[in-house]
């Protein structure tokens, strides 16, 4: 294995043994004539991949994928049915609740008893508790058998001693997500400190923008193969595709008769935007327009044109501008109350804000649209935002539980300028006074 790859995962396959009951797995293993009494259920199949050392891996998929089943079989909880899985250094895992932990223990005994299994003397081990127990700041608990621990006090404690045992891989599971948003934040923050230090990181989440805040590399599982194995903002998006569907309905468009908005504005761009009743797509054209969007939806309607209009510059935003983002659709179908939505986040990911006409309570914008109507509905906003750029994301969808009908992610970039007199994303309009 090459010095700076620190996992090697080699045609690994991973078969399960499913029995119908319980009696038979017992016969399989006692009777050599009830040898084949299971299903063979695979959870991997034929995956190969490497992880270099300090990278940050994020790991996505739907439930079933096989993410857990590939972290046990990096932290060799289990064993692969073929191929090989070949790690260069020490993992310190994160994996179900409180793995590990003898529940009748008191959560400092199995502190030691961890040590131990890990490797440590009594000494060593004896050295790094303070540490731990500070870190996982669950107050006299640390003398209770853990099975009255809380799942939120579980994770502390586990986590704690994780990150105690300097590991050179860092492998955390949904387990994090009991933890409450403060603990989360304080185990976030030394993780952030441990990559620094060079620490691989491999990380099982839903949330796709935890994945893409923590990650430079990500892989989408599904049905236990790598579908595809990129950048973290790719990946999410690829993986939002497997959740919610892609099936845009273009010929639809041709079918449509369309009947556009009656709205008129005083501004002659404004006015000609509203009335251009072109099904096509313009977003190509406009100057904000990111070609890397991601673009899904079930195609019940399209988002065809956005407009930026600003009391400044809209080709040169100044932070506190009021725009107004002016978004046309063409719906394909009838729909009793559509929902328009915008997010914006910043260019790694983390949302600043979000909306849509449903909780934001707009009544007129999610009026009822028959098929072929055009509509426009705006987005007016102070852009209070800190200089920098932003991806807005804009999209369509209806209350019935359906996908959504359009969504267009990070489908412009948005370049704040300054000057400003705050540190951080968005300008709160502190007011500092001072009394002596
Ligand atoms: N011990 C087991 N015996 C039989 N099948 C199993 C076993 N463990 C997991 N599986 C099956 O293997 C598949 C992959 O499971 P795995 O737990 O790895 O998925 P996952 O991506 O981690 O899912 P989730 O997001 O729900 O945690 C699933 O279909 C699961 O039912």
């Amino acid at each position: 294995m090459a010095d700076d790859i620190i996992i090697d995962v080699a045609h690994v396959s991973k078969e399960y043994r499913l029995y119908a009951r319980r009696r038979d797995k017992v016969l399989e293993a006692i009777d050599p004539r009830h040898r084949c009494r299971h299903t063979p259920f695979p959870a991997l199949h034929d995956i190969s991949f490497t992880v270099c050392r300090g990278e940050s891996l994020g790991i996505m998929g739907v439930n079933g994928a096989g993410k857990s089943t590939l972290l046990k079989l990096l932290c060799r909880v289990i064993t692969p049915t073929m191929g090989k899985v070949a790690v260069n250094g020490r993992i310190s895992a994160l994996l179900e609740l409180g793995a590990g932990f003898h529940p009748e223990r008191t959560g400092l005994e199995n502190l030691y008893f961890q040590g131990a299994i890990q490797g440590f003397s009594r000494r060593e081990t004896e050295a790094m508790i303070p540490d731990i127990v500070a870190f996982a700041d669950i107050g006299d608990f640390i003398n209770q058998p853990v099975k009255v621990y809380s799942s939120g006090m579980f994770i502390r404690l586990a986590f704690a001693a994780a990150v105690q045992v300097k590991p050179d891989i860092l492998i955390v599971d949904e387990a994090l997500s009991v933890g409450d948003a403060r603990f989360q934040r304080r185990c976030f923050a030394r993780i952030d400190e441990m990559r620094t230090e060079g620490v691989t990181f491999l990380f099982v989440s839903h949330s796709t923008e935890e994945i893409v805040r923590q990650c430079n590399r990500a892989l989408l599982l599904a049905d236990g193969e790598i579908l595809m194995d990129g950048l973290p903002r790719d990946v999410a998006n690829r993986y939002l595709d497997i959740l919610f569907g892609r099936d845009l309905a273009e010929e639809a468009v041709e079918k449509a008769e369309i009947t556009t908005p009656q709205a008129i504005s005083a501004d002659p761009a404004l006015c000609a935007f509203l009335q251009d009743s072109s099904a096509e797509d313009r977003f190509a054209a406009n100057p904000l327009y990111n070609p890397y969007e991601y673009r899904w939806g079930n195609g019940g309607a399209r988002i065809l044109d956005v407009m930026l209009s600003s009391t400044g510059d809209p080709l040169h935003i100044v932070a506190g501008d009021t725009l107004t983002l002016h978004v046309k659709a063409l719906f394909l179908r009838d729909f009793f109350r559509p929902i328009w939505g915008c997010t914006i986040k910043t260019k790694d990911g983390v949302t600043v804000y979000g909306t849509n006409s449903e909780i934001n309570n707009a009544q007129k914008a999610g009026k009822a649209v028959t098929a072929g109507a055009m509509a426009v509905s705006s987005f007016a906003f102070r852009c209070d935002l800190a200089p920098g750029e932003y991806f807005i994301s804009l999209g369509l969808a209806t209350d019935a539980g359906d996908n959504p009908l359009d969504r267009r992610y990070d489908a412009l970039l948005l370049v704040v300028h300054g000057p400003t007199n705050f540190f951080g994303l968005g300008d709160l309009h502190m007011h500092i006074e001072t009394e002596c």
